[in-house]
């Protein structure tokens, strides 16, 4: 019998083990079984270039509990170690790389991504005692190491005849919570359920697929079949071959469904499409990417982009990893070459992970000019669905920006869809003001803004609707892209204003009447929050017209929605309307030649609470008031 110090210099990592992020032990199983894992594709290898003598059979790793002897029993049929390499590897090589892990993880506590490295030494975040008895393939003895915690251990011969490495984990006093089935279920769902190589936990009763039952009939005729015959089966709890270890030319359509599903089995929305990364060069990266259909009741936050290495869980937080943007979508990229015992800011530095995060942009927007090309229709129709993502994304990645001109989508509120460049072309000549501006109109809200779309329908403008969060930002982008483009919002003139064209319309009142009229209006109106402007418009008009100025909207809203570009102080400053008065209109008229002050006075109050309630200003009191006006008027 064998006993000895692990390493005499650092006598103190099982307490630090034991300490580790208490939250986190439960990725001592997940440890474990990528070794299992690793020491089964080990053998596989060996055996394919014949320097191993023997059958890997249907070799899968089982894992199970004895609640009586307290203890969790890892079992894999992979290469085993003889007592000299439990000596070097897990005395030596895995000792001194949880000695590693530990000290890189203390100074950088909670940013390591996935608590990857600790290895064979995670056990002992559960455990009081460790037992590792292993056969080799190769043909030697079988060895018992046993560790209680300490830096001691023994190492003796052991009996075990078949190969492969059984780890027993005695669970300790306070970690008795992971004995439960529940538990360890739970955890080999969460990192393992794409693993590699099978994973047995406990069996289960089926269907004997070889049997079918018998119907018979008795002698009224009434059919009776016997019961299905129930076998015993191994609980295999993982899928070892998923979707996106496989080549995109051998899935169809319903394959990447069914993974959807299977990722996600709470979730009853299909995705819309999806995107199948494969790279090996100069980085290895494997996944799907699916876009969600984003319902506004749905917890977005939910269903994350899942990162595995080597069909492992790591983690739901992609970020640095996967671009903002993009932290949308769901579905699984699956990289060795993204380093996780570097701290979220150390990923930001490291070059395959700027290159991963390049790519996967490249990819999202290379499938979309696809999806547009191929089916126009179809990618309208799911537009409203992926706008958010594909607008943010325009915004916080340039190249992406660029791409995107291709399949950015604007819709009319009479439900064209163009792209940028179409539109543009479409409008160039009917909406191009007398000082050669180019003028997109726009409208945040159908039934809010209705009264200005139709002004600008009739005259044969085209006007968008474009309601995202980001909108506004993305307008600013948009016209600095573009040579004398500028958006305006269809409530923020009248029309003739908006687009101003050389045909000057003729005012009906005289310069002396205007400026007459002007005080008069002003103060009936009262306000401090409308500037009364008069203008000579077409005579059907409306008489008097709010108007929000389309710099003020346009500043407060991106203060309100963030990310910059705001003006300083804006998102505080109070609302600001203009009241445009149609001096053209013939109720303007009436109202200048109405000598009576009173009755002119309610003249410009019904026509300035019309102009509010239009653009639903008009509420409590001023809402009252003009109601009781209202009757009185048709009396
Ligand atoms: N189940 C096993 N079968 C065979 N060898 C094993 C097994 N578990 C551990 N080993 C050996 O012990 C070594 C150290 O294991 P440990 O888990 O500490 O680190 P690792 O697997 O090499 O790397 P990582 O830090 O990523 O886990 C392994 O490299 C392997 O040689």
């Amino acid at each position: 019998m064998a006993k000895g110090n692990i390493n005499v210099s650092v006598e103190n990592i099982f307490p630090l083990i034991k300490k580790f992020l208490y939250s986190d032990h439960e990725i001592f199983l997940r440890e474990l079984i990528s070794n299992g894992t690793d020491a089964t594709s080990k053998l596989k290898h060996l055996i394919a270039i014949g320097e191993a003598d023997t059958e890997l059979g249907d070799a899968k790793i089982e894992v199970s509990i004895d609640k009586e002897a307290k203890t969790i029993t890892i079992k894999d049929q992979g290469l085993g170690m003889t007592s000299d390499e439990v000596e070097k590897y897990i005395n030596q090589i895995a000792f001194s790389g949880a000695e590693e892990f530990l000290d890189k993880y203390k100074d950088n506590e909670a940013g390591i991504i996935g608590h990857f490295g600790l290895g064979f030494y995670s056990a002992f975040m559960v455990a009081s005692k460790v037992e590792l008895i292993t056969k080799s393939f190769k043909d030697a003895p079988a060895a018992h190491w046993t560790c209680d915690g300490s830096p001691e251990f023994t190492l003796v011969e052991s009996d075990k005849a078949d190969r492969g490495t059984e780890i027993i984990l005695h669970i300790a006093e306070d970690s008795l919570d992971f004995l439960e089935e529940n538990k360890i279920g739970g955890l080999l769902d969460k990192y393992n359920r794409f693993n590699q190589v099978p994973i047995k936990f406990g069996t289960k009763e089926i269907n004997d697929p070889e049997f079918t039952p018998a119907t018979t009939k008795d002698a009224e005729g009434k059919e009776t079949t016997e019961a299905h015959k129930q076998i015993t089966v191994d609980n295999i709890i993982n899928n070892t071959a998923p979707a996106w270890t496989k080549m995109p030319a051998d899935l169809k359509e319903e394959d990447y469904d069914n993974f959807y599903r299977e990722l996600y089995p709470m979730q009853f929305e299909e995705s819309l499409f999806h995107i199948h990364l494969n790279v090996d060069y100069p980085f290895n990266l494997t996944g799907i990417l699916f876009f969600p259909k984003l319902s506004p009741s749905m917890d977005m936050q939910k269903d994350k982009i899942q990162l595995y290495q080597n069909q492992v869980f790591v983690t739901d937080n992609v970020e640095g990893i996967v671009p903002d943007f993009l932290q949308m979508l769901k579905g699984v990229i699956d990289s060795p070459d993204i380093p996780l015992n570097v701290s979220r800011s150390g990923l930001q530095a490291d070059g395959a992970v700027k290159k991963i995060s390049g790519y996967i942009t490249k990819k999202v927007g290379d499938k979309l000019v696809s999806l547009f090309k191929k089916d126009r229709a179809d990618f309208e129709k799911k537009w409203n669905d992926i706008k958010v993502i594909i607008e943010y994304g325009m915004l916080s990645e340039d190249k992406f920006f660029d791409k995107a001109k291709k399949f950015a989508l604007y819709p009319t509120v009479a439900n064209s869809y163009f792209t940028f460049d179409e539109l543009l072309e479409k409008t160039k000549d009917s909406q191009t003001d007398k000082d050669g501006n180019h003028v997109v109109l726009y409208a945040a809200n159908k039934d809010a803004q209705h009264s200005f779309i139709q002004a600008a329908t009739e005259k044969g403008y085209e006007v968008l609707i474009l309601d995202s969060p980001i909108i506004s930002h993305l307008m600013q982008k948009l016209e600095g892209s573009a040579e004398k483009v500028k958006f305006t919002r269809v409530d923020a003139d009248h029309i003739d204003n908006l687009i101003k064209k050389e045909d000057n319309v003729i005012s009906k009142l005289s310069d002396e009447e205007t400026t007459t009229l002007k005080p008069i209006i002003e103060a009936a109106v009262n306000s401090k929050t409308y500037t009364v402007q008069l203008e000579a418009m077409d005579s059907a008009a409306s008489p008097f017209i709010i108007t929000v100025p389309e710099f003020m909207r346009r500043m407060k809203e991106m203060q309100a929605s963030g990310g910059g570009g705001g003006m300083m102080g804006m998102g505080n400053f109070p609302d600001m309307y203009n009241l445009v008065v149609n001096t053209n209109s013939p109720l303007v008229s009436d109202i200048l030649n109405n000598k009576d002050g009173e009755a002119q006075k309610h003249l410009i109050s019904q026509a300035f609470d019309l102009a509010k309630l239009s653009q639903n200003l008009l509420h409590g009191e001023e809402l009252t008031n003009f109601i009781k006006r209202s009757y009185a008027l048709i009396k």
